[in-house]
């Protein structure tokens, strides 16, 4: 595919068929994201592959983490990345109560198993500010990269957040050191849905010439 093309036909997926998704396939979506560019050679990303049961295995790990976060059983170092995170999430956590916070976790359990595979990105921090924000940059557009490529592959995927992947329990059941910090959650596989491009404000009215 032209690379214009692609950039442009590409969208979010958010609906999968169930179709397996060939590992030939993940392997080069994984390779094109490490052609990504990175100050001083850096390459900081580090991506864990999720498939068929280490999904249910990941929900686990969410749900002890958010019982952990609310039981206030988590004491997180001052240092540890996500801790201000982890903290927001316990106070509303806290005020959902139990009940909400089994279907909260139902709610997570069927996002993650709506994809075949799920690819968890992080990046590392490196040893300063400046290092760890060229870091996160460069770690973001290895999954631009990866989104491109799975779609030129005739894949769908979406590029998606959220703050649990930012807690100790999810992060140690990744195998992810704690400074790592957390990028994206790829969900990847055969798209069943329409095909939806999303517009797009005009670059000219986001460009001065100076
Ligand atoms: C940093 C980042 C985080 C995102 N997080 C989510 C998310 O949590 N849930 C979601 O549905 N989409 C998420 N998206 C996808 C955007 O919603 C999507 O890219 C946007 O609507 C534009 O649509 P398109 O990708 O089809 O062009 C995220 C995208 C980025 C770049």
């Amino acid at each position: 595919m032209e690379t214009f093309v692609a950039i442009q036909s590409r969208s979010s997926i958010k609906k999968f068929s169930d179709e397996t998704v060939h590992r030939e396939l993940v392997e080069k979506c994984l390779e094109s994201a490490t052609w990504a560019p990175n100050h001083r050679m850096t390459e900081p990303w580090q991506f864990r592959v999720l498939l068929g049961d280490a999904r249910i295995r990941l929900t686990e790990a969410i749900a002890e983490q958010m019982s952990a976060l609310t039981s206030g059983e988590h004491e997180a170092a001052p240092e540890e990345h996500g801790t201000l995170i982890c903290d927001r999430v316990a106070v509303s956590l806290k005020k959902l109560g139990d009940v909400r916070q089994s279907l909260e976790i139902e709610k997570i359990r069927r996002k993650l198993l709506s994809a075949p595979v799920i690819i968890c990105v992080y990046s590392d921090q490196g040893g300063d500010p400046v290092t760890a924000r060229e870091n996160f940059s460069a770690t973001a557009a290895a999954v631009q990269n990866f989104l491109l490529c799975a779609h030129d592959l005739g894949l769908g995927a979406i590029w998606r957040t959220a703050e649990y992947f930012e807690g100790p329990r999810v992060k140690s059941f990744l195998n992810v050191e704690g400074g790592a910090t957390f990028v994206a959650a790829i969900y990847l596989g055969y798209s069943d849905q329409r095909q939806i491009t999303r517009r797009r404000t005009s670059w000219e009215k986001k460009t001065l010439w100076i």
